[in-house]
């Protein structure tokens, strides 16, 4: 059982809603003078990452605060509900074991009764064996050839979390060429499949349900376009492989079963790139990388199951998250990656924690009268730098900002490693410290400008700071280290959700969007005056109609 609190009514929260009043008047730029131990007091080592929450509007009576908010909140039992299996996914009623997927201690994990880490591991040999086997071109497509090119179809949580780590991996890229396909708009397959050979690629077909209509709709398209080339139905079998948790669907969509990699009801969507969903991984960086990536996960697993609080990376991250956006009502949260090859990751936490969190409901079924998940976004920097951090120094909104960079480049050429990273601890240094009025009407007197000037630019140059950021420096982008990292944000997730009373595990606000178009979809094949909604969507689909 989750517990069923609600966090506003708790003592931690009023005390915390007095305190924020102390700390909103402390620049945060003082709390760094008024500390020389800060940076010791608020960071974490943990393997490779070192994770440092110094620059936050935070002293230590705010975390003992929020800590005690977690305490009252009972989060310790909640996460052992969780990791003992118990059906915390209440409106789904199911377990939620993602953390058994790459449990690589082998210790029983139970849902309903039962052991999951025999068909776990089962499932890990069988994406093993066929990694090595395509990898090695011991596998071979219907005409003898190699394979050459691997596409995952899917979406969502079936696509997001291996284009993200396909992505931040691609420095230890096997032979194989990595595709993702999503969107059901007919661009994207139609423009993946034009440089593709049928007799060189091998379909992932990546759908939980196997009922999701994109991800349906663009397994027929590959299979038409592979048995157009000449191939048979007995064919497919060697170019389309399942990834599902629905044997019936992928047995009627004529997938073999011994190509279809199982997974269960007990992982999420968007917590699934550890299971089978991740066997594009696997073949994109070796099995042995994807294992790793597991035991990074593992780790940080353990770390969240077992750390105090008060060392505990994702509590502590998740805890400060509803810092800002209970009390300093911020709305979103920014993530930005100083390394190019992790430019998926905020996307791939738009769906983690958007998702998850999401909600407007508490887990009594009533509604709520405060503020729950943030909005996500972010870019990679530097280019973010050119582009949007405008707002994030001078505008009007409050966004706390997670900075994420490796000490070490997968590519050192020359001095670009040196700068980029000089941008990344540059940025967090200006995001706090601002710069007074003071200090733009001196630059610019050393610059030469005359009063006069000086007194018509000054104001557009002052900076408040006192903006948060929190840095993680991580040694290298490994499968291990990366692996950690996901599993730190999506504990992030389970820690809010958990304060905020609210299940993360399901995704009914999904569902209407759906609905709706499974009724418009028919309309759309006739040529009718369409007269059954308002008027808004009558007159887009007849203007539709017109043009089409
Ligand atoms: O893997 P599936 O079943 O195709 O679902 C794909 C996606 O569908 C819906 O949008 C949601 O349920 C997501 O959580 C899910 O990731």
């Amino acid at each position: 059982m989750l517990p069923n609190v609600n966090f506003t009514e708790t003592n931690a929260y009023k005390y915390l809603a007095d305190h924020y009043i102390d700390i909103t008047a402390t620049h945060l730029k003082d709390l760094f003078k008024s500390d020389n131990q800060r940076f010791e007091n608020f960071s974490i080592r943990f393997n490779d990452i070192l994770f440092d929450y110094s620059k936050n509007r935070i002293d230590e009576k705010t975390i003992a605060l929020l800590i005690q908010l977690a305490n009252e909140c009972s989060l310790k039992e909640a996460i052992e509900a969780m990791f003992a299996g118990e059906k915390i996914n209440v409106t789904e009623d199911r377990s939620v074991l993602h953390t058994a997927l790459r449990n690589v201690s082998n210790t029983p994990v139970y849902a309903d009764g039962k052991d999951v880490m025999p068909e776990v591991n089962a499932v890990l040999d069988h994406m093993k064996a066929f990694s090595e086997a395509v990898i090695s071109g011991e596998w071979k497509g219907y005409t003898g050839k190699e394979i050459t090119d691997v596409v995952n179809i899917g979406i969502g949580g079936s696509d997001l979390g291996p284009v993200m780590v396909t992505e931040a991996l691609k420095a230890y890229k096997t032979r194989l060429n990595a595709h993702f396909v999503s969107n059901v708009d007919g661009t994207h397959i139609v423009e993946t499949l034009k440089h593709l050979d049928p007799e060189t690629t091998l379909f992932l077909v990546a759908s939980k349900t196997f009922t999701t209509q994109e991800t349906m709709a663009n397994a027929h398209s590959a299979r038409d376009w592979f048995i157009a080339s000449g191939a048979k139905d007995a064919d497919v079998a060697k170019h389309f492989a399942a990834l599902s948790t629905n044997a019936k669907g992928v047995s009627a969509f004529g997938i073999d079963t011994a190509n279809m990699f199982e997974f269960w009801d007990w992982v999420g969507g968007r917590y699934s790139l550890w299971s089978a969903i991740g066997l594009s991984i696997s073949l994109n960086i070796g099995f042995d990388n994807f294992k790793q990536l597991l035991t990074g996960a593992h780790k940080m697993d353990e770390h969240f199951r077992t750390t105090p609080f008060e060392q505990n990376i994702p509590v502590i991250m998740g805890l400060i998250g509803v810092w800002y956006n209970n009390f300093f009502e911020a709305e979103t949260n920014v993530i930005l990656p100083y390394d190019q090859y992790m430019s998926r990751f905020a996307a791939y936490f738009q769906q983690g924690d958007m998702e998850s969190n999401g909600k407007s409901v508490d887990r009594n079924g009533n509604a709520i009268e405060y503020s729950t998940g943030p909005i996500i976004w972010g870019e990679p920097g530097t280019n973010g730098q050119h582009a949007f951090y405008q707002l994030i120094h001078q505008g009007t909104k409050m966004i706390p900002a997670d900075f994420i960079a490796p000490a070490i480049s997968h590519n050192p050429l020359g001095e670009h490693h040196k700068m980029l990273l000089s941008n990344f601890f540059a940025q967090t240094q200006a995001l706090m410290n601002g710069k007074t009025l003071e200090e733009v009407v001196a630059e610019l007197k050393a610059a030469g400008k005359t009063e006069e000037d000086i007194a018509k630019i000054a104001p557009f140059k002052v900076f408040e700071g006192n903006r948060p950021t929190n840095s993680f420096l991580i040694k290298e982008i490994t499968p291990e280290s990366l692996g950690s990292l996901i599993a730190a944000y999506e504990h992030k997730i389970f820690t809010q959700g958990i304060i905020w009373n609210i299940y993360s595990f399901d995704q009914w606000g999904v569902e209407l969007g759906k609905q709706l178009a499974g009724q418009i979809l028919p309309e759309l094949k006739n040529d009718d005056k369409i007269t059954s909604h308002d008027s808004s969507t009558n007159g887009l689909i007849n203007q539709w109609k017109e043009w089409k």
